[in-house]
């Protein structure tokens, strides 16, 4: 894969140019791009800085992300060539920085979850899951150094686990999704998927302009709890082996690990996200529905219609539920003595078939939740898929998270 920090090091030193840095994406993008089918366009004459921290580095814009330079079609033949005005503010940030917002990225359509055509580079026959298909699968085939995506329910972190690279899933709103196609107003998260978790960290510092971020250290022991999730269905034993492995790996770093049982109220949460996910979709999407719901794919389509019938009564409740939830996450780490959640990233590798793109069961509650996620990969299956593991810190501890991760990352190479 290509290292954001490698690439930003050889330009620093002389040894790259901007301009060579892009070149070799499009290097990588010719040899991969026909077997992956990870992009959906890409920039052939964009505009490359020689200055600023991220001179020279392509980035990939997941295709609900708005680009003045290129169309953003969210994944559906209802805006096959829509030409926003305006960059998206996050767009407009990383030309800021020197980057290069060089080629969008395939997205289900909407972001919800019929898929795309996007293989996993580590198996064409599965899927490189969803909803940012593209971003996770065009890091991990070293296509891009840096790639964006959002998540409403899991569309960060599965994708990047399926297919082996790092997703990071803010904090709610540290950057802004002005500019993004809303599914979800409480929910949507923009983030990012880069080669490994410093490469990650020095890109969202950078973004959301806050340096500590990639400078986080921790005083003493980091403390932190196995949850397994049981308010929902098991994982595969890959999972499973995947959480034990990286909580030794985290042990032998020093880290302190204890299992830790989640109170019953979270079970509560992850059954309301649903609620405010389709009540939420069925205003953000009514033009679309009203004017174009032909021309919706099947799942979307089938959760609109369900989403009609949902009462308001119910998505203030479950509203509710999760204000309350939110606010004994913060017992979690403060009474109960976590720095850091360590669970599963998805329920195991990325399924065959690319006619789905996973289940983001573990996922879900995080999401809703507006915590930090970081995962990383921690093991392979006998088929070479990757599977990973998911970090998660209270909110607004994004350094923490990735700490906690680059933790437990550098610990799994020793
Ligand atoms: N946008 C989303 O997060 C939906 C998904 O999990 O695929």
């Amino acid at each position: 894969m290509l290292s954001l920090l490698d690439l930003c090091a050889r330009i620093d030193s002389g040894r790259l140019t901007p301009e060579g840095a892009v070149g070799l994406v499009r290097e990588a993008i010719a040899a991969r791009e026909p077997e992956i089918g990870a992009l959906v366009c890409v920039d052939p004459a964009p505009a490359i800085p020689t200055t600023g921290p991220l001179a020279g580095i392509a980035v990939g814009i997941k295709d609900i992300i708005d680009t003045a330079d290129l169309p953003t079609a969210m994944g559906s033949p209802i805006y096959a060539g829509w030409r926003p005005r305006a960059d998206a503010p996050v767009v407009a940030r990383l030309k800021s920085l020197g980057a290069v917002p060089l080629a969008k990225t395939t997205t289900t359509p909407f972001a919800f979850l019929d898929p795309t055509a996007t293989r996993n580079p580590h198996h064409p026959g599965h899927t490189p899951g969803g909803s940012s298909a593209g971003s996770a699968a065009a890091v991990a085939a070293g296509m891009l150094p840096l790639a964006l995506g959002t998540q409403t329910g899991g569309s960060i972190i599965r994708p990047a686990a399926f297919c082996g690279v790092v997703g990071v899933k803010p904090s709610f709103r540290l950057l802004p999704t002005v500019g993004v196609k809303c599914y979800s107003w409480a929910l949507d998260t923009l983030g990012l998927f880069a080669a490994s978790v410093p490469d990650a960290a020095h890109a969202l510092a950078l973004l959301a302009d806050r340096p500590a971020i990639a400078a986080h250290a921790d005083a003493g022991a980091l403390r932190i709890g196995i949850v397994r999730q049981d308010f929902c269905a098991a994982p595969d034993p890959e999972a499973e082996a995947a959480l034990a492995r990286a909580a030794r790996a985290a042990e032998r770093a020093g880290a302190r690990v204890r299992d830790y049982a989640l109170p019953a109220r979270f079970g509560e949460a992850f059954a309301a996200h649903a609620a405010i996910q389709d009540y939420e979709v069925r205003q953000s999407l009514a033009w679309e529905y009203a004017t174009h719901r032909d021309a919706l794919p099947p799942r979307l389509r089938a959760a609109l219609d369900a989403a009609q019938g949902i009462e308001t009564a119910a998505y203030d409740a479950a509203r509710r539920t999760a204000h309350h939830a939110r606010r004994g996450l913060k017992e979690v780490f403060s009474e109960d003595g976590l720095d850091a959640i360590l669970t599963y990233a998805a329920p195991g590798a990325a399924p065959a078939g690319l006619d789905q793109t996973g289940d983001s069961r573990f996922n879900r509650l995080w999401t809703l939740m507006g915590v930090p996620c970081v995962t990383l990969p921690v093991d392979r299956t006998s088929a070479g898929l990757p599977v990973g593991v998911q970090v998660i810190t209270r909110f607004g501890d994004d350094g923490r998270a990735l700490a906690a991760a680059g933790l437990i990352e550098r610990a799994l190479r020793d």
